[in-house]
């Protein structure tokens, strides 16, 4: 299994994404693997905040941070997994690239700032260009954060 992000598999065009933009030097960098646990697949991706990642309190990372997490890591599994079904290495042509239809997100504690956080994906259902895509966030064990999205594939 491929060790590049799935991300370093957008071409050039679709780099300057906030959130996974390669080429974005301000945004968030976000890179999302395959990860195999508990014999399921998932996908993976690490997010360190900075300090100024913070919400109301220094303490506590900011919610629309974590939304951006997990919006970005859903959009790239939800890729991953459509190129994964038609048995195809990611960025092959012809691209298959995923956007936000909808996320939903529940904040369950508030995301300490000082450690790495864990964000796992697992694509659900992939139906037609639509992907549903399960998401939490966690850190030192402790969940912090759930979310559902539908991805749809852009025609
Ligand atoms: C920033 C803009 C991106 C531009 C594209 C550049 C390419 C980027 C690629 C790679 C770079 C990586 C970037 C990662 C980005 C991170 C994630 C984001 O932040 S994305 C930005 C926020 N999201 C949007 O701006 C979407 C805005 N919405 C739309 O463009 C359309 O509404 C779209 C494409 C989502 C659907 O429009 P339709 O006309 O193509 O298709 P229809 O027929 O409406 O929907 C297809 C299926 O999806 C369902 N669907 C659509 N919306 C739904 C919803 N909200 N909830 C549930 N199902 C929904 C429909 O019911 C339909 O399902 P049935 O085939 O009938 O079963």
């Amino acid at each position: 299994m491929s060790k590049q992000a799935f991300q370093d598999s957008y071409p050039a065009e679709f780099s300057h994404c906030y959130g996974c933009g390669r080429d974005n030097p301000h945004g968030l960098q976000l890179k999302s693997y395959w990860h195999l646990s508990a014999d399921k697949e998932h996908t993976i991706a690490h997010f360190t905040p900075k300090p100024y990642h913070t919400g109301g309190v220094p303490d506590n990372a900011y919610g629309g941070l974590i939304a951006s997490l997990l919006d970005c890591h859903g959009t790239a599994s939800a890729a991953a997994a459509a190129y994964k079904a038609q048995g195809r290495d990611m960025g092959t042509a012809p691209i298959l690239r995923f956007v936000t239809a909808s996320l939903s997100v529940d904040f369950l504690r508030p995301t300490p700032m000082e450690n790495k956080l864990t964000i796992l994906g697992e694509v659900i259902q992939l139906e037609g260009r639509k992907a549903t895509v399960k998401l939490s966030l966690s850190t030192n064990d402790q969940l912090c954060a759930t979310g559902t999205m539908i991805a749809v594939a852009l025609k």
